[in-house]
């Protein structure tokens, strides 16, 4: 590639998760006022820290915000996305997750949703969700489960 086609732009690394219940229906939850993408609709998860593997980084964030426990053998790898702006190149990675202990809690998020992967596709959703909700919808969530 040539370096006109490059953004010239750090990385960050983000981790998210595709929580899939028995129905096959997924969790997503609301952005809180005052963060980038306010009031649009996300899978939990944020950014891993300097030295952070991505998968700890995600059982770190699923704790926090959902107050749930997720073995990291839980988390497979589904989906990953990128997207240039805002001073760097967001980086997206979606696990899915189909075993946890606890029920599900919106801690920092103002609400979550447990949604069809067709109500999904209609949710106003960051451009980065955009190509992962493709591939969960072209899997179809019931599909993704054990
Ligand atoms: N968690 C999450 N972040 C997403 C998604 N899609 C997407 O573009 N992002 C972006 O990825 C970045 C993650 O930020 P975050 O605010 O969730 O992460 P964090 O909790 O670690 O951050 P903070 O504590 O610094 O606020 C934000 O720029 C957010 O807009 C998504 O589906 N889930």
């Amino acid at each position: 590639m040539s370096a006109a086609q490059g953004t010239h732009l750090p990385p960050l690394l983000v981790v998210a998760a595709a929580l899939i219940s028995a129905d096959g229906r997924v969790l997503v939850q609301q952005r809180p006022t005052g963060k980038q993408h306010a009031g649009l609709w996300e899978f939990p998860g944020g950014k891993v820290e300097t030295g952070e593997y991505p998968e700890t980084a995600l059982v770190r964030e699923l704790a926090e915000e959902l107050g749930i426990t997720v073995a990291r053998a839980a988390l497979t790898p589904l989906a990953f996305s990128t997207e240039a702006g805002a001073g760097r190149l967001l980086v997206l990675l979606l696990y899915r997750v189909h075993i946890w202990s606890g029920e599900p809690r919106p801690i920092e998020a103002p609400t979550i949703r447990w949604v069809s992967p067709a109500e999904l596709v209609g949710l106003p959703m960051p451009p980065a969700d955009i190509p992962l909700v493709s591939a969960l919808s072209r899997a179809g969530c019931a599909d993704l489960l054990p």
